[in-house]
């Protein structure tokens, strides 16, 4: 059983900045699963698109890795030995629970979990990136750099998962998602009290692009296809393909 996320239950006098520390990483997968509508099918489809997508010999990295949801998938799916995860997150208290975690489980396919900035994590001979409720957190002006990156470090034929909460420009239809998603929280069991002192705290530290932000940013930095695979109120799914035909 995981420990229930009650961290803003009770009213806190100085609502500061979200961040991944011990308290949150201690609840975190109780607080994802009742937050992010999807997340379980996502990461199911991610263990889906590892499958068809790892190519031999190669690296699949998990890019705000948290507890190692997805490297774990990825491992569970990856059909080749010979193929390395490497998983990367900054906030140590997620890197250390994550690597314990994973120590847990068996299997030939090695795992490196790596504390450091996503923004100056190398990325070479990858054939799966898994960014999955991350790039959200990342200054906006740093997010097409390291979207290039990405892509410059996948092979050609190489797949991007990227996972976000959405913002939406029609006011109507984003005040009708949003709202869904506070029924989809409430129904979770989370109180008008968390729901507010916890959008507050994330204000400043996620911000949301369109889709249509996405997939613009996706194609400047040389995705050369890019479609919406999943969607649920406001988080969804994209994923992005190098060509075959790309430069490697
Ligand atoms: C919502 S969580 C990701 C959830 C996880 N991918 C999963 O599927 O369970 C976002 C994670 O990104 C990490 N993060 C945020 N900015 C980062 C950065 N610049 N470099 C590395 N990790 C970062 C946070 O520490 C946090 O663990
Ligand atoms: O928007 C919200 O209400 C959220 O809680 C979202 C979100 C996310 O998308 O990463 C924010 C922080 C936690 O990591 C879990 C979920």
């Amino acid at each position: 059983m995981h420990k229930k996320d009650q961290l803003f239950a009770a009213p806190i006098a100085q609502l500061g900045d979200f961040c991944f520390d011990e308290q949150v990483a201690e609840v975190f997968p109780d607080m994802i699963q009742r937050s992010v509508p999807g997340y379980s099918n996502i990461l199911s489809a991610i263990g889906m698109m590892t499958e068809r997508f790892a190519q031999p010999g190669s690296v699949l990295y998990d890019l705000g890795c948290s507890l190692g949801a997805a490297t774990l998938m990825m491992r569970r799916h990856v059909p080749y030995s010979d193929c390395q995860i490497i998983g990367v997150d900054n906030s140590p208290a997620m890197v250390e629970r994550c690597r314990n975690h994973i120590s847990g489980y068996k299997s030939p396919v090695p795992v490196e979990i790596r504390q450091g900035d996503i923004c100056q994590t190398e990325i070479v001979n990858a054939s799966v990136v898994v960014l999955n409720f991350t790039l959200q957190f990342i200054e906006p002006e740093q997010r097409l750099a390291l979207l290039t990156r990405i892509y410059q470090g996948l092979r050609p034929g190489g797949l991007l998962i990227l996972s976000e909460k959405f913002r939406f420009d029609d006011q109507p239809s984003s005040d009708l998602i949003v709202d869904l998603h506070l029924d989809f929280k409430r129904a979770n069991g989370y109180s008008e009290l968390e729901i507010s002192q916890k959008r507050t705290l994330l204000e400043n530290v996620l911000r949301a692009d369109s889709v249509a932000q996405h997939k613009q940013r996706l194609g400047s930095a040389g995705f050369e296809h890019a479609e919406l695979w999943f969607q649920c109120f406001n988080f969804g799914s994209l994923v992005a393909i190098k060509s075959h035909e790309a430069a490697a």
